[in-house]
């Protein structure tokens, strides 16, 4: 009978990632980079902001000119004039003397504060009553307040967000260098797997992991090319691996992994040229029967049939090699979960990981996680799921209460 013969600890498979190389980069507009990872460190050419500016709408002032200013005893100050938007002041402003200045105008020389206009009264077209003082710089944001000139302002690796499009569009760069989309090959196997598009006769199924993992390389970065379906027949699983490898950076094969009389995955993978295999099941579960190779530079994965253990094993063990692929500097998902408590008690067996789906239950003591239980061939649980914990290898199991890490998936 066949066997697993190289069953690896969750950790040992993944410090194989640096065995891998990156993919390379491409030059893109700055409207199309949400979601890319950054490729180059990117460097200010200039404070931002450039000036010193009013974050309110008021009267540039000396505070020094308001100090002890109140309703009832409030300071009379004399306008010396109005600073236009967009423009650089050409007046200054003394002890005694204001300015009227808008939102995200410039202070003139002189004036270190901007007291609010709800704050004063306008006696005639020369004078104002102030009936609050402010702290020099109160209201102001300093010449490079936000970032200084000449830093490292994004690092390579870094995920580009709304918020890091935001600060690129600032510096003014239109284009942006961020490592390619890794192309990663999803292929389903089996016999009993038909295509969606065609109704399952009985002992059939219809094709879900293809799309559940076409999902999933998509949130981790990666653009999926699918492949038909493919027979548990050696020769047209050899044909369809070696077109993979030829066209993706990395490969997904679902199904076949197991050690049963039609599981021709693992055969393949030690037939393709330059291939070695490296993991042959992983101390885990669900999605123990996992397999991954090295072929030529790039990473091959037999994945568990099971449409749940194929997703497990994306999330905990592939998603990590495609982040590794795209740059993105190392983030680990299983310890930036959701903090939350255990429902009920959950056994697991030792020298093993156990990954639990659970469901997020907000209660008024707080976030509840409440295990969604049932085999790994019912897509259900992972629909009324909304993430996994991890129970570690070295544990019996958990009690009731414990603090527990949601991941999201
Ligand atoms: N004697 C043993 N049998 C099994 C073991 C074991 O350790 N000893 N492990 C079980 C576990 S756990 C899993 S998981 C499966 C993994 O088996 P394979 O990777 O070889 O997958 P298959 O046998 O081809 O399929 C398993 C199951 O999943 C269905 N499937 C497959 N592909 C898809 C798809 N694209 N969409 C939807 N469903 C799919 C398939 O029809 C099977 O029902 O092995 C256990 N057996
Ligand atoms: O490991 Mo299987 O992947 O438990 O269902």
């Amino acid at each position: 009978m066949k066997d697993f013969f190289k069953v690896m600890d969750l950790d040992q498979v993944l410090a194989f990632r640096s065995d891998f190389p990156k993919v390379g980069t491409e030059e893109i507009p700055l409207t199309a980079a949400v979601g890319r990872i950054l490729a180059e460190d990117v460097r200010s050419d200039m404070n931002l902001p450039y000036f010193r500016r009013t974050t309110v709408d008021g009267y540039a002032i000396q505070a020094a000119s308001g100090f002890g200013a109140s309703e009832s005893n409030p300071a009379y100050l004399t306008v010396s004039g109005v600073i236009s938007m967009g423009e650089s002041p050409d007046f200054s402003v003394g002890p005694g003397k204001a300015a009227r200045i808008s939102t995200g105008g410039m202070l003139p020389r002189g004036a270190d504060s901007v007291v609010m206009i709800e704050h004063t009264e306008a006696l005639d077209e020369t004078t104002i009553e102030v009936y609050k003082s402010v702290a020099p710089g109160q209201n102001v944001i300093e010449p490079g307040e936000d970032f200084q000139q000449d830093e490292i302002i994004l690092s390579a690796g870094r995920k580009i967000r709304p918020q890091e499009m935001g600060l690129l569009a600032a510096f003014g760069r239109e284009t942006v260098t961020v490592y390619r989309k890794p192309v990663v090959s999803i292929i389903s196997t089996g016999d009993e797997i038909v295509p969606i598009n065609q109704r399952p006769g009985v002992g059939q199924i219809r094709d879900i992991n293809s799309y559940t993992l076409a999902g999933l390389v998509r949130e981790a970065g990666g653009t999926p090319l699918g492949f038909d379906i493919v027979r548990d027949d050696y020769n047209a699983l050899l044909g369809i691996c070696s077109e993979a490898v030829e066209q993706s950076d990395m490969v997904l094969i679902s199904g076949g992994s197991s050690v049963g009389m039609r599981d021709f995955t693992i055969e393949v993978l030690a037939d393709l040229p330059q291939s070695e295999i490296l993991v042959h099941g992983i101390s885990v579960s669900p999605g123990k029967p996992t397999i991954l190779a090295r072929v030529g530079d790039k990473p091959f994965w037999g994945l568990p049939g099971h449409v749940v253990s194929a997703m497990v094993i994306f999330v905990t063990v592939v998603r990590p090699f495609i982040e590794h692929a795209t740059g993105l500097s190392e983030k680990d998902h299983r310890a930036l979960g959701i903090p939350a408590r255990l429902s009920r008690n959950l056994a697991s067996a030792q020298g093993r990981v156990d990954f639990v789906r659970v469901r997020l239950v907000p209660k008024e003591d707080g976030l509840w996680a409440e295990p969604v239980l049932g085999k790994s061939g019912l897509i259900n649980t992972m629909i009324r799921a909304d993430g996994l914990i991890e129970i570690g290898r070295d544990t019996e199991g958990l009690d009731k209460g414990e603090p527990v890490l949601v991941m999201r998936v």
